[in-house]
């Protein structure tokens, strides 16, 4: 696991404007904290919060029933467009994004969040473990004979962990502290990162 402190911001080529408007989303595995951190981090920098697993389900219904409409491959395909009109609205107003576990898996979402101040939570099975149990609404998760959630968590984050590091501006070991500890640490990189490309 990667000391957050250690790690600086990477420099891309496409790295965001410097003099825009606060923009910062949030990857990371299923139960990493992405809604819950993403709302404190959206207050402390008085930007407006967007979830876009909130926005699928407003417009399109429970998640649940989307997966088994329409396969994972439909949830994908409406996660994408929630995304981009996230990204339309805070790329304006500013924003701070938290995706949905699976964002990641599509090649044209690692494009978009890795032209944007991405911050990658890094959890493990242990801190997650009470979290999963305790909340059974996903449906990647659901409890069958076969493979218990936790299983499940684990093979998704094996699958996914790489592409989480490759897409992610920055990591935050997420493993300990209180959401509102955690948010700091968030907004902190984040300024520290304007600050260090010439922004307010
Ligand atoms: N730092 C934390 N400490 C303890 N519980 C947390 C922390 N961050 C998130 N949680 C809890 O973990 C659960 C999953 O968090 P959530 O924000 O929904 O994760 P995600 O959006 O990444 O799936 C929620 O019940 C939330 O209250
Ligand atoms: O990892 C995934 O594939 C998913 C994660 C969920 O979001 P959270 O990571 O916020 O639980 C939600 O988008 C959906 O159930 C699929
Ligand atoms: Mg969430």
């Amino acid at each position: 696991m990667t000391d957050p402190s250690s790690v600086p911001p990477r420099r891309r080529n496409s790295d965001p404007d410097p003099d825009g408007p606060d923009v910062l989303c949030l990857i990371g595995p299923m139960a990493s904290g992405k809604t819950t951190l993403g709302r404190a981090v959206a207050r402390h920098l008085g930007v407006p919060f967007i979830d876009t697993d909130a926005q699928i389900v407003a417009h399109h219904g429970a998640i649940a029933d989307i997966f088994a409409a329409d396969g994972e491959d439909g949830f994908r395909t409406l996660e994408t467009e929630a995304l981009r009109q996230a990204l339309e609205t805070a790329d304006v107003h500013g924003g701070v994004i938290a995706t949905g576990g699976g964002a990641v898996v599509r090649a044209e979402n690692r494009e978009i969040l890795g032209h944007r101040f991405t911050v990658y939570l890094e959890i493990d099975e242990e801190t997650v473990a009470s979290r999963i149990e305790r909340d059974q609404h996903r449906p990647l998760l659901s409890r069958q004979e076969d493979e218990e959630p936790l299983a499940k968590w684990c093979r998704i984050f094996s699958e996914r962990a790489g592409l989480y590091r490759e897409t992610a501006r920055h990591i935050v070991d997420v493993r300990s502290g209180t959401p509102s500890a955690n948010a700091e640490r968030i907004v902190d990189a984040y300024r520290r990162f304007r600050t260090s490309r010439g922004g307010i």
